[in-house]
């Protein structure tokens, strides 16, 4: 890599909504990146690669030495965070090719939302090229054309497997998940997404990565973890109730087979940051997180970071048994063995700060699309008494975000 000189340059912009900026940046299509929090504080655009770092295999080490070899590159203080993700697991998946194992962006041009402050970090780049990058461009919605189940057969088949395993105690606990392809009349587009994910209210984040012709979508509700000025927060979301049964949230929270799952993430993810933290701190009992259309059992955790930093951390706590299982290693070989790998569905995703702080994600309720075609993910944890139909409907549910973002009337 050259050594020479990073040019940034920023500069506070006007008050703009983060879909209207989105639709006038066709020009960078197939190199951008979107990502907003919960309570929509923050936002983040990326356009361009001004450096993009991609690894065969999952390396937080190898993301964190590029990044610092990057930031020692440019003089003075800048808000560039590096935006990427770890895919799930170690194979490759096939669906996701073109994607690095571990894929971080620098990009060209960083649009960065915070404490009610639009700022425009530019990197390497002319004031003629600053002055005209935008153009107005309108995206139409997907005129969707079939909807059908890859592999629910499949599915109910690793549910009774996974039982089978279970009686034996092979482990606890097993994520297993299943597909929808969705094609389209016309081609998916990134604008459309983020423009009709912001008009629906939904308690999640909403993430978007473009690389070429590829798409990977994720409206999460679950948080991996976030550090910020030694504060660490994290959280336990398993345990799942559909909104449309009668006093679910009740239910929920005095369901047996569910507080069970519960308890073994929040146990998990607990010892992982063991060895990073401080004056942990975790409500006794969970509460409920409340999405569109289902009630989780949630579990806020937090800490002060004594070791470590958000690739470390997010690192030890990828896959919790939210996603993967537990014990974590017999549940992934398992997952490996019956589903093969799953690139970004599950996956860390988020960005790093140039303090080393950062948050991810875990991108569940999640959608890679390719032209004008959409291949849709959803998983549920599977223990021991769990009945596999009950398990299909849950993911049925489970694939009404990725439904809605596409338009699909429910
Ligand atoms: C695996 C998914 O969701 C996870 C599994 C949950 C459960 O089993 O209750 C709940 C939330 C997520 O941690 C998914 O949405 O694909």
């Amino acid at each position: 890599m050259s050594k020479e000189k990073i040019q940034v340059i920023e500069r506070i912009g006007a008050a703009a909504s983060p879909d209207q900026l989105f639709n006038m940046t066709a020009d960078f299509k197939g190199a951008r990146y979107f990502y907003m929090n919960k309570d929509r504080s923050e936002w983040l655009i990326g356009l361009g690669h001004a450096y993009i770092i991609k690894e065969e295999s999952r390396s937080p080490e190898k993301i964190s030495e590029a990044y610092q070899a990057l930031l020692a590159r440019v003089d003075g203080d800048h808000h560039v965070r590096l935006f990427g993700g770890f895919q799930f697991d170690d194979g490759t998946s096939e669906l996701f090719e073109g994607f690095g194992h571990s894929h971080f962006i620098w990009p060209k041009i960083q649009i960065l939302y915070r404490n009610n402050e639009l700022l425009f970090s530019y990197t390497d780049m002319t004031e003629e090229e600053i002055d005209g990058w935008y153009h107005e461009h309108h995206a139409d919605r997907p005129v969707i054309q079939t909807i059908s189940n890859l592999d629910e057969e499949k599915f109910l088949n690793n549910v009774r497997m996974a039982v089978e395993a279970m009686d034996n105690q092979l482990f606890d606990k097993v994520v297993l998940s299943r597909q929808k392809k969705i094609v389209a009349e016309n081609q998916i587009d990134s604008s459309w997404l983020i423009e009709n994910g912001l008009k629906n209210l939904e308690n999640s984040y909403l993430v978007l990565l473009e690389e070429g012709n590829k798409l990977f979508v994720s409206r999460t509700p679950e948080q991996l973890v976030k550090v910020e000025n030694n504060q660490l927060s994290t959280n336990a979301i398993a345990g799942t109730m559909s909104r449309s049964i009668a006093d679910a949230e009740k239910k929920l929270l005095a369901d047996g087979k569910n507080l069970f799952e519960h308890q073994i993430v929040v146990n998990s993810i607990t010892a992982d940051i063991q060895d990073f933290t401080t004056g942990l701190k975790i409500p006794e009992t969970p509460g409920i997180l409340a999405n569109n259309f289902f009630y989780h059992l949630y579990t806020p955790i937090e800490a002060i970071i004594e070791e470590g930093d958000i690739l470390s951390v997010s690192d030890a706590l990828h896959p919790t048994p939210a996603l993967g299982g537990y014990p974590k290693e017999e549940a992934a070989r398992f997952i490996e063995r019956v589903e093969g790998d799953r690139g970004f569905y599950g996956a860390p995703m988020g960005y790093i700060t140039p303090d080393m702080d950062g948050e991810f994600v875990v991108a569940i309720r999640s959608m890679l699309v390719e032209g004008n075609t959409a291949v849709l993910f959803a998983g549920c944890g599977v223990v021991k008494d769990s009945i596999p139909e009950s398990e299909l409907y849950e993911t049925e549910i489970k694939f009404k975000p990725m439904l809605q973002l596409l338009g699909v009337s429910q």
